[in-house]
């Protein structure tokens, strides 16, 4: 763990620690608790999530602690000796419940569950939210970049654009929905992403002449180069002195990798590029592209214009989530006491589910996603699915293959097993999409994937909505 986030106990929304304290004065701190996080609505008007950043969230979780500076901190804040002194033996030992990284989960089911005392479950709210939103949504951005780009390779150059730090997690993440590389350092260092780069303009731009830049990078960098052609005029100068380095580097038993276009229009460019270095006689020198790209212009490129692009470098749209820049997954508490608690609202849709539950992916008789089926903990199998808010759709499943998501990934506070790397997650995100029926995945309009309670969810739900309208009325 780097400094700049330490102590990381602290790195949390002030109300979970003055409920922290309210708890513990109440004397509920202790009693078990279970929370759910899930969300309402998929980004980029998909119709899906990848699941990610669970890895990131245990590592922090198995060594929350207090510091005597964060104690200090909170006691100048005006926190009370004897909740302190409380925090100061505090370990995180809940129990979590997850599918693993790289599933796809959908709207309102429990994509997480953490089981455990109501101070400890309560206190990794803002921790858990803060990691898996973000996560999750770059990782769903780039597994739609990877849905348009094939198997070119996808590199992300988003750095420089991404939201602070954030922008190692991003890099993560990326992976996770499907990138190849990186051109992240420390995210290459930390979670093992092959490293890619370029050069900039300002190379370039350093020497006197174009060719003597291409010259220079290539003798220093031989097969490991890719040159970037588009500093003066892409056809005339860029890629003809890119042809002559190649050139040069064949007569030295060498290879160009690639030539690099980053402005004007990719597709126009790319085919002439292709052309002039097919007719050199390198038809091996791959072609990068990149400039503000997003899974839009890759789909028309490759798509609608066929354009000869080998390689994408993709930053700002990729790392930022541009066009939907927040996922708002939400915690909610379901269990308190081994008691269902509801949140009411206004709005079904904003109902929570009461209870323990399971949730349990069922496949049609391909093995390809189907529905995901909410129930009561311990039933075993779903004959029939409800609609969440809309009473009076149901549909059969009980002839169906049903498996069961979310599996203990920790136990007493501590992992369980291995947790799977980065590209792990990425080959089961790759296996769970080609899985999803291309409907669910279309970008325009896509049909909605089913999400239904049990029959006993169902009832349960309802008649925890009775009780607390009941409550409320008696108090009138
Ligand atoms: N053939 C194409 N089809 C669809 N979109 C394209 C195509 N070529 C480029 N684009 C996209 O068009 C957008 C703008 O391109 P524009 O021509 O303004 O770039 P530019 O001239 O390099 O500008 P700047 O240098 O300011 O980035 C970019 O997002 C780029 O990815
Ligand atoms: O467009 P994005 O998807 O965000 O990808 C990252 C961009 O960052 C670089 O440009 P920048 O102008 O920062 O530096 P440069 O001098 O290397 O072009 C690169 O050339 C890309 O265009
Ligand atoms: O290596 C590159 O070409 C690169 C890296 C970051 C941003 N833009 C380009």
């Amino acid at each position: 763990m780097t400094t700049w986030l330490e102590p990381i106990a602290l790195y949390t929304d002030l109300y979970e620690l003055t409920m922290a304290q309210g708890y513990f004065k109440e004397g509920k701190s202790e009693q078990r608790a279970t929370f759910d996080y899930f969300y309402r609505s998929p980004p980029f008007g998909g119709g899906y999530v990848v699941f990610c950043g669970l890895a990131t969230l245990v590592e922090i979780l198995e060594e929350l602690r207090f510091d005597n500076d964060s104690l200090e901190f909170l006691r100048a804040q005006g926190f009370e000796d004897d909740f302190l002194e409380r925090l100061k033996n505090f370990r995180f030992e809940a129990e979590v419940r997850a599918p693993a990284e790289g599933e796809l989960i959908f709207p309102y089911a429990p994509a997480l569950q953490v089981r455990g005392t109501l101070l400890e479950a309560q206190l990794v709210e803002t921790l858990l939210l803060n990691l898996l939103n973000f996560q999750s949504l770059i990782a769903t951005k780039a597994a739609r970049m990877r849905q348009v780009a094939g198997d070119r390779a996808l590199v992300d150059f988003g750095l420089r654009r991404a939201h602070g730090f954030g922008g190692l997690h991003a890099s993560r993440a990326a992976v996770v929905g499907g990138f190849d590389a990186t051109s992240n350092v420390l995210a290459g260092m930390h979670y093992d992403i092959p490293l890619s780069g370029t050069q900039a303009h300002a190379w370039i731009q350093s020497f006197e002449h174009e060719i003597d830049a291409f010259r220079a990078f290539a003798e220093q960098y031989g097969d490991a180069s890719v040159l970037l052609v588009d500093t003066y005029d892409t056809l005339k100068s860029g890629v003809p002195n890119a042809i002559t380095i190649a050139r040069e580097l064949r007569d030295r038993g060498q290879s160009l990798r690639a030539i690099r276009l980053d402005s004007g229009d990719l597709a126009y460019l790319a085919r002439h590029a292709r052309a002039m270095l097919d007719e050199a006689g390198f038809p091996e020198v791959k072609i990068a592209a990149s400039n503000n790209l997003d899974e839009h212009v890759i789909r028309s490129l490759l798509s609608d214009q066929n354009a000869p692009i080998d390689i994408f470098g993709v930053g700002t749209q990729l790392v930022t989530a541009y066009d939907d820049p927040a996922l708002g997954g939400v915690y909610k508490l379901a269990t308190l006491d081994e008691k269902p608690r509801i949140k009411l609202s206004d709005s079904l849709r904003k109902m929570s589910f009461p209870g323990n539950k399971q949730v349990f992916r069922i496949r049609d008789t391909h093995g390809q996603l189907y529905a995901d089926a909410v129930a009561i903990e311990g039933q075993t199998h779903i004959d029939r699915i409800h609609h969440p808010h809309e009473p009076h759709k149901e549909t059969e499943v009980g002839h169906l293959d049903q498996t069961p998501l979310l599996k203990p990934v920790m136990q007493k506070g501590r992992r369980i097993a291995e947790l799977p790397s980065a590209f792990e997650a990425r080959a089961y995100a790759r296996e769970q999409l080609a899985a999803l029926p291309p409907e669910h995945r279309r970008f325009e309009n896509p049909h909605i994937y089913k999400v239904g309670l049990s029959t006993a969810l169902r009832d349960r739900r309802d008649q925890a909505v009775d009780q607390a309208r009941e409550r409320i009325r008696a108090k009138k």
